[in-house]
């Protein structure tokens, strides 16, 4: 960690999944967790970091008061209003923090836009696509700056993801952090995915599940390690394992007639592009139209669906309930939705809740919840009564 990272003071904006894997290796390398300010507004996720030793608070605008860097790690649709509200506060100061965002997609054109002063200054940008082995000291991270960020700047950035990442690649476009995000961002995905899979395989083979995750944890490992450590490339790690004719080869040869690199090349390229597609959709210039657009998929398919299903009643709130109700189920371990990440970067949001509740007699109805800011609307799905 160099000395000028040590004495930086951070803010993290958002302190979610990723600002912890990054908050967490950061406090074992021995920075000093009071130059770290989290701002966050679900309590939960504020104890976590506050468990971990760093400075919270509910407010954005305090947590950048003194930051001499500044980690943007809220979702991608919520960075614009976060970096309009700091800019908005930052008049004042002589001085701007200089910024890191690692929300997915988002361009530092939408990013310079949204995080300009009144009077004109803009804070110098950093893109970055962290991931979350992060937390283990084991990240691997793509940085892009262009030639506003000066090269202290970027040693003060490179600093900061290096204490979390054994690798850290500047890349020379910033479109190829969208590639960066469908390898290495995505990425650990991909490998829990396959680490699922194996799991699920050999216990329907007859392995206990213990022995299977056991066994299908350690080979990750192994081979990640083997990857790491070995001058051999992955091709001749892989052959070494491979006997002619033996049960390797009758696993790859099943791979391959199942396209697994078509597969793998068209889950990467679908990640790269939704990156890309986040950047145009929340960026800049196109949010009115993805409002407008939003708002009126979000106005009309409700009455499109009462009208062929008469059981649906739709019953709008505000928005606000909606979130507080995802929130304290989320904290309180009662209904769960579905993965919230299937909303990410969507105009609208659609929240489906995993357990059903019953009417008054006893009979299970399901529960919509489309979202669109600052409106949403809740939708019962009712079996017809008998
Ligand atoms: N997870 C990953 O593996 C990676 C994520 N990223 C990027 O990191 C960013 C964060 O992702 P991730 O950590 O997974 O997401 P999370 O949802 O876990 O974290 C975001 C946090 O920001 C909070 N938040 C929401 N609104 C605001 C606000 N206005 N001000 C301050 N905080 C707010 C959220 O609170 P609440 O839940 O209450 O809304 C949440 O706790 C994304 O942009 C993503 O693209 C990059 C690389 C890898
Ligand atoms: O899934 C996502 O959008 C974020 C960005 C990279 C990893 N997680």
């Amino acid at each position: 960690m160099t000395a000028q990272l040590q004495k930086s003071k951070l803010a993290f904006i958002g302190g979610g999944n990723m600002a912890a894997a990054i908050i967490g290796g950061l406090a074992t390398k021995g920075i000093d967790k009071k130059n770290i300010f989290v701002s966050e507004p679900w309590e939960v996720n504020r104890n976590k970091m506050s468990e971990i030793g760093v400075r919270t608070t509910q407010s954005n605008i305090e947590a950048s008061q003194d930051a001499d860097l500044l980690v943007i790690a809220v979702k991608p649709q919520v960075a614009k209003a976060v970096c309009q509200e700091l800019a908005g506060a930052w008049a004042q100061r002589s001085t701007t923090p200089l910024i890191i965002s690692i929300a997915a997609g988002i361009t530092l054109e939408s990013l310079r836009g949204w995080l300009k002063l009144a009077d004109g200054r803009v804070p110098h940008i950093i893109r970055v696509m962290p991931n979350t082995p992060a937390l283990v000291g084991e990240g691997a991270s793509g940085l892009y700056a262009d030639e506003s960020v000066s090269l202290s700047e970027k040693d003060l950035a490179a600093a900061l993801l290096a204490s979390v990442s054994k690798a850290t690649e500047w890349v020379d476009r910033e479109e190829h952090i969208d590639v960066v995000t469908g390898l290495s961002g995505s990425g650990p995905a991909y490998f829990f995915a396959m680490v699922e899979h194996l799991i699920e395989s050999a216990t329907n083979l007859g392995l206990s599940k213990g022995q299977a995750t056991r066994l299908a944890k350690q080979t990750c490992l192994g081979a990640g390690k083997m990857l790491v450590e070995s001058t051999e490339e992955p091709a001749q790690l892989r052959r070494n394992v491979t006997s002619p004719n033996g049960t390797t080869a009758a696993a790859l040869e099943s791979f391959e007639a199942s396209g697994l690199k078509n597969i793998v090349d068209k889950a990467v390229k679908a990640a790269t592009n939704r990156g890309e597609e986040l950047g145009k959709t929340l960026g800049q210039g196109d949010g009115l139209r993805a409002c407008c657009l939003s708002f009126s998929f979000f106005i009309r398919l409700p009455q499109v669906l009462q009208r062929y299903f008469p059981l649906i009643t739709v019953v709008p709130t505000l928005a606000r309930d909606a979130y507080e109700t995802v929130g304290a189920e989320r904290g309180g371990g009662g209904r769960v939705w579905v993965d919230e990440h299937n909303t990410y970067g969507r105009v609208h949001q659609l929240l489906v809740s995993r357990e059903s509740d019953s009417d008054r007699h006893g009979r299970r109805r399901f529960q919509l919840m489309l979202a669109v800011f600052p409106f949403e609307q809740r939708v019962f799905v009712r079996p017809q009564a008998s």
